[in-house]
């Protein structure tokens, strides 16, 4: 299991069949995808990762306070029992204030052999299983229960070395989280596993998304709102989608896709959404979801892509994961054109705790940089050999001819090595990044694209024109300037957090 460290954390969750609307682990077995969960059972699943937060951080901030009360796990929306009409067997933590707005669910209590407490103890509380001895736990609750939410520091969503730097924010109940805490039920986790800065990566990829989705929907709204999806407002939804970056290929695939399942039957505006979405998905969905570098040989990865499009923010980010999840790591500063790029990625380097592989005089060749790496990683038996690129887009012969190059010091000193070539993209470039894209995708023979600046005023629809137009799959995401920031390319999250209704 390749970046198994990085799937553990992030990418556990099924990747959704292009169909299905919401991966759960049903989706993945043959039987018929289950039932849509009631948004109670999200409610609930949210209050319960919430007050499993909280639980966790008033542990960690008191580490003498009294230990939390033993918690069972309880079941996911997407695992609860189908023929369950009750709503979710989860009881509302009564220490979880009600979040204004919402209608508070009956506490449903159900009683539960104390043997459904999970096998192994969960690291963290999860919440409260309200097992045989509930009067007892509800006492030791109420009394310790807090009032009112006190403004905690969320530590837990920034890593130590940051959190000293970048404010802190805090962990509030609020729409974003509870979007957040849907997305990741609906991917069959379970509260208890939910971690704040999993939280926090999705509020802030819907947040980057948010202009164009607050474009999308409600232009699309208003379209589909006047009734079945007709003539009239199909040219109309063509014309959202090429001023959300989406770009003509892929608009012109959705808009066939549309008519045909017109003509198959009128659209009520809420099916033409979810529609929309299952298309979105499916054009997002290209090659191996699980890419990762190959265990016990060299993979080399050219990183390029345009001046400021983040390449070595990335490099230094997928370094630290590769670090994380045990694979061999080096980088190779070949973007010798500006001496500060090499500086800039010892500084990456050194974060990540990965060496770097520079020459030291200025403007060097950087074939020869590249050359002494992949020696270099022979001889130390690296697995993952990260090649930072120059992005100067002014000459593109010149562009050309260096990246050629390099590949074929490559090709030719380690013709066992598995390579790829990634594009990162800056992702508020819209449509301006694909023709940046285009230049590239010549010179060298790309494999896959990075997408950067998601935490940024995103123009979403730039990763279907990429999939569309480029033919080429969206390994990672970048959503912020650490060294976590960044995520394999889910396409279920993407397209929830581009299509939200809320
Ligand atoms: N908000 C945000 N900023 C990012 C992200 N990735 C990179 N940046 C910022 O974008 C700027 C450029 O990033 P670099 O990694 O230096 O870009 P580069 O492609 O290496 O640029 P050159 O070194 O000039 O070739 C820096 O200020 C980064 O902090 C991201 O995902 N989100």
């Amino acid at each position: 299991m390749a970046f198994d460290w990085f799937r553990r954390r992030f990418t556990e969750q099924s990747q959704p069949e292009a169909g299905s609307e919401k991966p759960t682990e049903a989706a993945q077995q043959p039987e018929p995808a289950a039932p849509e969960p009631a948004p109670e059972d999200y409610l609930a699943f949210a209050k319960a990762a919430y007050a499993n937060l909280k639980a966790r951080e008033a542990s960690q901030a008191a580490p003498v306070a009294a230990p939390p009360p033993e918690v069972a796990s309880t079941p996911a929306p997407a695992e609860i029992p189908r023929e369950s009409s009750a709503p979710a067997s989860v009881e509302t933590p009564v220490s979880t204030p009600e979040p204004e707005g919402s209608q508070p669910a009956t506490p449903v209590v159900e009683e539960r052999p104390a043997e459904s407490a999970p096998a192994q103890p969960v690291a963290t509380p999860a919440f409260f299983d309200l097992a045989p001895r509930a009067a007892e736990r509800l006492e030791a609750l109420e009394a310790s229960a807090i009032a009112e939410p006190e403004p905690v520091a969320d530590t837990l969503s920034s890593p130590p070395e940051a959190s000293s730097e970048a404010p802190v924010e805090e962990l509030v109940f609020d729409e974003g989280f509870r979007w957040s805490a849907e997305i990741l039920a609906a991917q069959g986790r379970r509260p208890e596993e939910i971690s704040a800065e999993e939280i926090s990566w999705l509020q802030k990829l819907r947040q980057g998304l948010g202009k164009t989705r607050l474009n999308l929907i409600n232009q699309l709204k208003a379209l589909v709102g006047r009734g079945p999806i007709d003539q009239d407002a199909i040219e109309e939804i063509e014309m959202v989608l090429l001023q959300a970056d989406v770009g003509i290929d892929a608009t012109e695939r959705i808009i066939q896709a549309l008519q045909k399942r017109m003509r198959e039957e009128v659209l009520p505006p809420e099916e033409a959404v979810k529609y929309l979405k299952q298309q979105m998905r499916q054009m997002l969905t290209i090659g191996d979801p699980t890419f990762a570098p190959q265990r016990d040989r060299l993979n080399v990865w050219l990183i390029v892509g345009v001046n400021g499009a983040g390449k070595t923010t990335t490099i230094g980010k997928i370094a630290h994961v590769a670090q994380g999840s045990g694979y061999k790591c080096l980088i190779a500063a070949a973007d010798t054109f500006r001496a500060a790029a090499v500086e800039q990625l010892k500084v990456w380097g050194e974060r990540a705790g990965v060496e770097v592989i520079a020459n030291p005089g200025q403007n060097t060749d950087p074939a020869a940089v590249v050359f002494d790496a992949v020696m270099a990683a022979q001889a130390r038996g690296t697995e993952l050999l990260l090649v930072d690129t120059a992005g100067r887009l002014q000459n593109k012969k010149n562009l050309m001819e260096e990246l050629a190059k390099i590949r074929r010091i490559i090709d030719k000193k380690a013709p066992e090595a598995t390579v790829e070539a990634l594009l990162v993209l800056d992702a508020t470039q819209g449509q301006n990044g694909l023709r940046q894209a285009q230049v590239f995708a010549e010179a060298a023979k790309l494999s896959g694209v990075i997408l950067t600046k998601l935490d940024s005023t995103a123009k979403g629809g730039i990763a279907l024109a990429i999939t569309q137009q480029m033919h080429l799959p969206i390994r990672f995401i970048g959503a912020g300037e650490g060294l976590e920031d960044l995520r394999p390319f889910s396409s279920y999250e993407f397209v929830e957090a581009l299509l939200s209704e809320y």
